[in-house]
């Protein structure tokens, strides 16, 4: 089976400080690849490389057919990509139903000049968003809330209207950014059964960079250990979480616990 992502000799270089260091690995379709390592490993770098906002100095990364190095920032959704924020990015004083409308904004315009006079195409495509949002918002246990103002709604809530606006679009591939961060256990273990449902379910294939090792070990099928800027191991979370080198390089934190 084709690799759905894959990323060659990823290099990127901030003046003498070389980031990410020609790390390579393929993301099959349908699967969750873990992408962990300690702070400064890369991490960040590497997903800013595959959003367009870093140019990495070598290396490519391809998905799909697509050379994602030729493709610009605000296209990345057009070309299957989806993706949630560390710290959350959402309009606080919308609501949550406004916020997810806002992921449907490509997939559905209706074009300019109907827009403008708003004629049938445009209210057929206000119609099907309509009904996008309402299936995700139910999908993700948000139909309670989709008159709330986001800010009001607790952080476990908030991160899911994030998933949910990155849903609507209906990316091939998810890259979640840290999603635990800040979440309480219970809001992590829900957060791992809804990373498995979209994998299983849907086939998404999702990159998951996360802090949170019990989170990584539970839902990824394989995982990728970045150290200064390099990959130091790839395999199954039982593979990684005795590997010597991994070990090493979290030196103080306790892998086979998580
Ligand atoms: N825009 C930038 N300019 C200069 N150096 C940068 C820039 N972005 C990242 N770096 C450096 O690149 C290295 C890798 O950082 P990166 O943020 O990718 O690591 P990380 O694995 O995401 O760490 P963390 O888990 O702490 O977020 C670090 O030494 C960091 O200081």
């Amino acid at each position: 089976m084709a690799a759905h992502l894959s990323i060659r000799d990823l290099t990127c270089r901030f003046g003498g400080l070389t980031a990410l260091d020609h790390v390579s690995f393929d993301v099959m379709p349908g699967t969750v690849m873990g992408l962990i390592g300690p702070n400064g490993a890369g991490k960040s770098t590497l997903l800013n490389c595959l959003c367009r906002i870093y140019q990495p100095s070598e290396g490519s990364i391809r998905f799909e057919d697509a050379d994602l190095l030729q493709t610009r920032a605000h296209d990345l959704c057009r070309a299957g990509v989806g993706r949630t924020f560390q710290n959350l990015e959402l309009f606080g004083e919308m609501t949550v139903r406004d916020n997810v409308l806002v992921g449907c904004d490509f997939r559905l315009g209706a074009g300019f000049w109907s827009d403008l006079v708003r004629g049938p195409k445009t209210r057929r495509a206000e119609r099907q968003a309509t009904e996008l949002v309402e299936r995700e918002l139910e999908a993700l246990r948000l139909a309670h809330c989709a008159d709330s103002i986001v800010s009001t709604l607790s952080f476990g809530e908030q991160k899911r209207v994030e998933l949910a606006r990155a849903l609507v679009a209906a990316p091939r591939l998810l890259l979640l950014d840290e999603p635990a961060a800040g979440a309480n256990p219970s809001e992590t273990e829900q957060l791992g059964r809804l990373i498995r449902h979209l994998r299983d379910a849907r086939g998404l294939t999702i990159l998951l960079i996360e802090h949170d090792m019990s989170l990584v070990m539970d839902v990824s099928d394989e995982i990728v250990v970045l150290n200064h800027g390099q990959k130091i191991a790839q395999g199954t979370p039982a593979e990684i979480g005795t590997n010597p080198d991994v070990i090493e390089a979290y030196l103080g934190e306790d892998l086979e616990d998580a």
